[in-house]
């Protein structure tokens, strides 16, 4: 695997990567954000290249795995203060952020194998591992497949089977557009209050969804439609945090205490007042509640 630093790619003159430093997070509510410059590393997996962000140079290693639609930056307003004391990660998944366009159909197992692909390319043997949405598919696909990568796992606002609706979700942006897709998709994220507001959070998903293309958003749907890890949950053996937000309409508390239940020992909480998008909404509960866990 091969780690180049963004000032490496930049130097030799890679246009795509100069653009990083000019994105989102400078637009997010800077009281979260320390750095405005986060550290940003190119990786390339197997079949594609991606980022990763990097906040925290000491401690032991968190790796953040953010939701369909979106990109690491969903990540930003709770780095920070998770990184005190740990290193922690954000990566682009497949066909989303700067790894958009990569590879397509994919299934969940080659979501796992680039996360397990992030991990060895940042050199990190074992990693308290987070998910949200997508990304706690994700998450739960690889620990299944390797647990030994894992000294934690934290699955926020996800589901361990797939819903039905996801492959109408997947056509409805091959025939409507991304356009089409923003208003349900917000809809399920945020509260109605946080969308009345309009704040930075729900601009940044806004955007990212608009800005998405609908052949990257058909494969992430249908490849979640391919989640299947409820049968090996019981047996996962890991330190495991379920985090439910009590306004999510989408992965909604019962989803996720049902989750709990199938993993034995798991701790399961509910984050009052918060919705599905937990860290674009309510970050300082989710950040707290992380904190707390991996401490
Ligand atoms: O509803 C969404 O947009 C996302 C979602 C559905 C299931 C899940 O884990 O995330």
């Amino acid at each position: 695997m091969t780690v180049t630093s963004l000032a490496d790619a930049r130097m030799r003159g890679l246009a795509t990567w100069m653009s990083l430093d000019t994105g989102f997070p400078r637009q997010l509510d800077t009281t979260t954000v320390v750095d405005d410059q986060p550290q940003l590393h190119r990786v390339r997996l197997a079949d594609h290249d991606t980022v990763v962000a990097q906040r925290g140079d000491s401690g032991p290693a968190v790796l953040l795995v953010h939701a369909l639609g979106l990109d690491w930056q969903m990540w930003e307003p709770v780095m920070d203060s998770l990184a005190v004391g740990r290193r922690v990660f954000a990566y682009d998944v497949r066909g989303h952020g700067m790894a958009a366009g990569s590879p397509s159909p994919y299934t969940m197992a080659d979501t796992a194998r680039d996360l397990i692909g992030v991990l060895d390319a940042i050199g990190v043997e074992r990693a308290h591992v987070v998910g949200l949405s997508f990304g706690g598919g994700i998450a739960q696909t690889a620990a299944v497949a390797a647990p030994e990568r894992f000294a934690s796992l934290a699955l926020l606002a996800t589901t361990d089977v797939p819903f039905d609706a996801f492959e109408g979700r997947a056509s409805s942006g091959e025939t409507d557009g991304m356009a089409a897709q923003v208003a349900p998709s917000l809809t399920r994220w945020f509260t109605a209050n946080a969308l009345a507001v309009n704040g930075e959070s729900v601009q940044y998903a806004r955007e990212r969804v608009l800005g998405g293309n609908s052949t990257d958003w058909a494969a992430a749907w249908r490849a979640f439609k391919g989640l299947d890890v409820r049968g090996r949950l019981a047996g996962l053996g890991l330190p495991t945090l379920v985090l439910a937000g009590e306004h999510d309409v989408s992965t909604t508390p019962e989803i996720m205490r049902g989750i709990a239940a199938r993993i034995p020992g798991s701790q399961f909480r509910v984050l009052p007042g918060t919705p599905h998008m937990q860290t674009l909404e309510q970050p300082g509960l989710v950040a707290a509640a992380l904190a707390e866990f991996l401490r």
